[in-house]
């Protein structure tokens, strides 16, 4: 995990030419520290504090008629906004591709950043719509049946990313516990 998350930041100063104008926001809740720790790397890297932020999908899921809403996360952007920013989201895993679109929508509300990129941890395949990440920790092929499950100290006290049987969970976030 540390050393993709360096190589995710070398890639995202690559690509972008430097720091400049970069904003990075977490999908709460791991996507987050994710978007911390991969500021730390660019820090170290370019001596450059890149803003980052959160922001939360909640209301913007497109099955949120299905699923009722759990209560709402953290919705935070840097002081810097987001209008003409190369903002990067930054996710655990990639998946149905459905809570990256409630980002964009989410993100539609807020500004209008020149260039939006995408960075996950892990690309477990299955999309469901024409969405792909820029950045990714691991592609990790997995069996629908199957579920990804990424966790860090920040959230859970420990680290690890494992398969394990049990539902995929499409469109889970967003709904009660
Ligand atoms: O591409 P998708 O099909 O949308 O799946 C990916 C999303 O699923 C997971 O969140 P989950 O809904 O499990 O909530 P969590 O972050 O609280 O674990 C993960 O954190 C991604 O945000
Ligand atoms: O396997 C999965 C699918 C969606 N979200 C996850 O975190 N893991």
């Amino acid at each position: 995990m540390a050393r993709s998350l360096t190589r995710i930041g070398h890639e995202i100063l690559e690509r972008n030419r430097g720091a400049e104008d970069l904003v990075l926001l977490g999908v709460p809740s791991r996507g987050v520290p994710l978007a911390q720790r991969i500021a730390a790397r660019i820090a170290a890297v370019e001596g450059v504090e890149v803003p980052v932020g959160s922001l939360d999908i909640t209301f913007y899921r497109d099955d949120l008629r299905k699923n009722p809403a759990r209560g709402p996360q953290h919705t935070e952007i840097p002081p810097v906004g987001i209008d003409g920013k190369t903002v990067v989201l930054v996710d655990d895993v990639l998946y149905s591709g459905r809570t990256v679109r409630a980002a964009l929508d989410a993100m539609n509300d807020l500004g209008r950043p020149d260039v939006v990129r995408l960075a996950v941890l892990v690309d477990r395949g299955h999309r469901e719509l024409p969405i792909r990440a820029d950045h990714v920790g691991k592609n990790l092929p997995s069996a629908r049946s199957e579920r990804v499950m990424v966790r860090l100290a920040e959230t859970d006290g420990y680290e690890e990313v494992r398969i394990a049987e049990g539902p995929s969970n499409v469109g889970r976030k967003g709904e009660q516990a």
